[in-house]
Formats: structure tokens, C-alpha cells, sequence
């Protein structure tokens, strides 16, 4: 079993993450990390902060000459805005005179609609919003993308599974259907602005952008993320918290602003009758197949050891340049919602994080049926169940 946590605020000193339960010998380094964390800073309509802020990636514990050792894995990804921040945002208590000179400490009291502010204010009993959009803000996907990136080499390393993920819609502009991206596709993908695989619609996706920015709006989109090389048999039909797709949906709609998943064709199926929804399952020369992926590669809350596709939506950027009405919470009157600056758009960048916490969740699965101490053991048991299907 794996089990994971972070800690951290948006403008603390560093995120911390730490992962627990992964086996020894886990090939990952600090460049790994770094790489995947700047693929997270990509993608057109991001905000200023994504330019002058730094990801300073420091793995601190569980690894050691490039090699997990079977201890819980701590990363640190530190914030280069720290030092203008350390005085508000300090652990320990400063002076209230020299905090009152500083404008970046003035309380927040008109909360924005759509983000956690007013109803974080009030089950924390906060008259100021800063302590709960610290933490509520998104750049803590900063280190679940760090730790996504530990449990994606070891999918590769234990059972040869390799993750991607592509923009399916934006503001409303939709990729034609059944484009699925190949594992190597990535690179690919990261040079795309919006991470589109068909060129026509990235463009199309960029316009839209441009028009919304233009227009003091923001948006949102869909993402996909694609597993290619799972073996069958990972979760399970017993238990409705072990089946695969529960684990997989839970962990999508736990990034922030994302508010709707589906596996496979999703929604879609709901509207197309059982002859035309299922895949049906054939002989061929690589064993038994099956002849389509509309259900997104599990069954029965299992892996089939086709292609696994979940989507996720993610709801526009909440801090909308175009203010949003709001209530003042220190004097009651009504208001504008806070706004100093904000992306457009993060769908690309929600696509590299859901990558991250799908990562998570299989790597969590395949511990769970393959078990092991190193990824060595993980991948013999891997083989040798392959090995022994009596139904390939
Ligand atoms: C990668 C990423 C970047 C985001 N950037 C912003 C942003 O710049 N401004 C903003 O208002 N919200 C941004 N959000 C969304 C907020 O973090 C916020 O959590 C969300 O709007 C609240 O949604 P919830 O109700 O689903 O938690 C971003 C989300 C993600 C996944
Ligand atoms: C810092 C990151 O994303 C931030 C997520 C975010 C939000 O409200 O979620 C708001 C923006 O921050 P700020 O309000 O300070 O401009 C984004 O830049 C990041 O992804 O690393």
C-alpha cells in the first residue's frame, strides 16, 4: 500500500511531499523530478507567476545515488518568491507595527466565488481569507506532480506502464474524437501551447485564449490522460473502494477545480445503446482482445490490459479578471471579489497533474497485487502472473 501526503502553502518557503510504501531500487533523480515539474509551468494562457517563480527540487530522504532505498521518498520543491513573502508568511510570530507597514499583508475580507475563501473563513474562523487560500491554491500540485513523477518511473520500472495526457476541449473548442495519444507522443504533446494532439483545434484553442484574456475571462477544458502497457487485473470488482475506477475518480476530483471525471467514453455511453457501448472480446494472434476501448480499459473496477483513458473537467480559473460580485466580509456591504492577477486558463497544467495522481493511484494498485520489497521482485511477480493467465 502506498500512502502519501504534502504540506505547504503557495507562498511559504517550499512545498514539502512525502510518499511511503514504494519497494527499493526505484530508478529517480532530481533532474526527473525538475523535468516533470517545468512540464506543469507549460501551456498558453498561464499567469505571470509561472515566468519569474522557480521550482527548487531538493529529494531529501529515500533516495540515494539515484535509488529508492524502501523508505518513505521526502521531496522539497522550494519557491524562489520566498524572501518577499517571509515576513507575512512566517512560522514564527513578527512584530504586528512592522507587519502593518505592508500592503501585501492587508487583510483579504472580500472573498472570491468560486475559490475555498468564504467558506474556508468560516469553518476556520478566519476574518481574512490568506490562510486559506495558501493552502487551497493549486501550486501545491507542484508536489503531487513531484511525487506522480516517483510512482511513474516505478510503473515503468515494475510493469512497463507508461503515462500521457492531452487537452480534449477548451473554453468550449473540442478535439475530434478518438485521437489518443501514443506513449511517445509526449514530447510532442509538451511543444503543443495547449498540449492538443490535433493542430487544428490547438490553434483554435489558443484564439479562444486570446479572445477570453482580451475580455477580462477565463477558462476551462477537458483533459485526458492515457495509460498504455497495464497489466489486467489491477484493483477489483469485491469492494466498491477497491475498484480501480473509484480510486481513479476520487483522486482526479480531488485536484483543484476539477469537477467532473469519466472513464472511457464516459457520459457518452449513457446515450448509446449496449450494442454499440461495450468491446467486445476476440481471439487474436496476442491472445484474447478486446475489438474497441469505450470503457476506458477497465471492467468490473479492474484494468483489462487495454489502454486506460480517464478525463477530467476542470471548471474555469475562478479569480476572473472581470471582477465577480462578493460581500465584503469586514463591513458586510456588498463588493468585488479580490483580483491581482491570475491565469487564464490551466487546463494544460491540470493535465500534467491529473498524469501525476493517476500515477499515484496505479502505483498504489500494482504494490497491492504484485507486492515486493525491490522493483525486481514487483516486476517478477509481475511476469510470472502474466506468465501463468490461463485467459490472455
Ligand atoms: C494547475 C492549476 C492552476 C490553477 N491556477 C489558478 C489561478 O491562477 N487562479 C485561480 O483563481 N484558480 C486557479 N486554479 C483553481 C484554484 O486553485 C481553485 O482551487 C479552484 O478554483 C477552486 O475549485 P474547487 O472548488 O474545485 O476547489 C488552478 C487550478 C489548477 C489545477
Ligand atoms: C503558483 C501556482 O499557481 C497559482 C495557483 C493559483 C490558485 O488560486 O490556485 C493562483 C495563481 O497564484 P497567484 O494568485 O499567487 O498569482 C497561480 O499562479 C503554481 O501552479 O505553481
Amino acid at each position: 500500500m502506498l500512502r502519501w501526503l504534502t504540506a505547504g502553502e503557495s507562498h511559504g518557503p517550499s512545498l514539502v511531499a512525502i510518499l511511503e510504501g514504494l519497494p527499493a531500487h526505484v530508478e529517480v533523480t532530481s533532474s526527473d523530478i525538475q523535468d516533470s515539474l517545468a512540464r506543469r509551468r507549460l501551456g498558453y494562457g498561464r499567469g505571470a507567476r509561472m515566468k519569474f517563480e522557480q521550482d527548487q527540487v531538493t529529494l531529501v530522504g529515500g533516495v540515494r545515488h539515484g535509488r529508492t532505498q524502501g523508505g518513505p521518498v521526502a521531496i522539497e520543491v522550494g519557491n524562489t518568491e520566498w524572501p518577499k513573502w517571509d515576513k507575512v508568511m512566517a512560522a514564527d510570530p513578527v512584530d504586528p507595527e512592522e507587519l502593518a507597514t505592508m500592503a501585501r499583508n492587508a487583510p483579504l475580507t472580500r472573498p472570491r466565488p468560486g475559490h475555498a475563501d468564504l467558506a474556508g473563513m468560516q469553518k476556520y474562523d478566519f476574518e481574512d481569507a490568506r490562510p486559506i487560500l495558501e493552502r487551497a491554491s493549486a501550486r501545491e500540485t507542484a508536489a503531487r506532480v513531484a511525487l506522480g513523477r516517483v510512482a511513474s518511473n516505478f510503473l515503468e520500472q515494475a510493469v512497463g506502464a507508461r503515462i500521457v495526457s492531452h487537452v480534449i476541449e477548451l473554453g468550449g473548442v473540442r478535439a475530434p474524437d478518438g485521437l489518443w495519444p501514443q506513449a511517445d507522443d509526449v514530447a510532442r504533446l509538451d511543444e503543443d501551447p495547449v498540449r492538443c494532439l490535433d493542430g487544428d483545434t490547438s490553434q483554435r484553442m489558443v484564439e479562444r485564449i486570446d479572445a477570453a484574456h482580451k475580455d477580462g475571462d477565463t477558462l476551462g477544458g477537458v483533459v485526458e490522460v492515457v495509460v498504455h502497457g497495464l497489466p489486467p487485473g489491477l484493483g477489483s470488482h469485491v469492494h466498491w473502494d477497491r475498484r480501480l475506477d473509484s480510486r481513479l475518480a476520487g483522486a482526479l476530483m480531488g485536484i483543484q477545480a476539477i469537477k467532473g471525471v469519466e472513464v472511457g467514453d464516459g457520459f457518452e455511453l449513457a446515450a448509446t445503446p449496449g450494442s454499440l457501448a461495450h468491446d467486445e472480446i476476440v481471439p487474436t494472434d496476442e491472445g484474447i482482445r478486446r475489438v474497441s476501448g469505450r470503457s476506458g480499459g477497465t471492467e468490473g473496477g479492474m484494468t483489462t490490459g487495454e489502454v486506460l483513458r480517464v478525463r477530467a473537467a476542470m471548471k474555469p480559473i475562478a479569480t476572473v479578471p472581470r471582477a465577480l460580485r462578493t460581500v465584503d466580509v469586514a463591513t458586510g456591504e456588498e463588493a468585488v471579489a479580490h483580483h491581482q492577477r491570475s491565469d487564464v486558463c490551466a487546463v494544460p497544467a491540470a493535465g500534467i497533474v491529473a498524469e501525476a495522481m493517476v500515477a499515484l493511484v496505479l502505483a498504489d494498485a500494482v504494490t497491492e497485487k504484485f507486492g515486493g520489497d525491490s522493483v525486481g521482485e514487483t516486476r517478477r511477480n509481475a511476469e510470472s502472473y502474466l506468465a501463468t493467465l490461463r485467459y490472455r
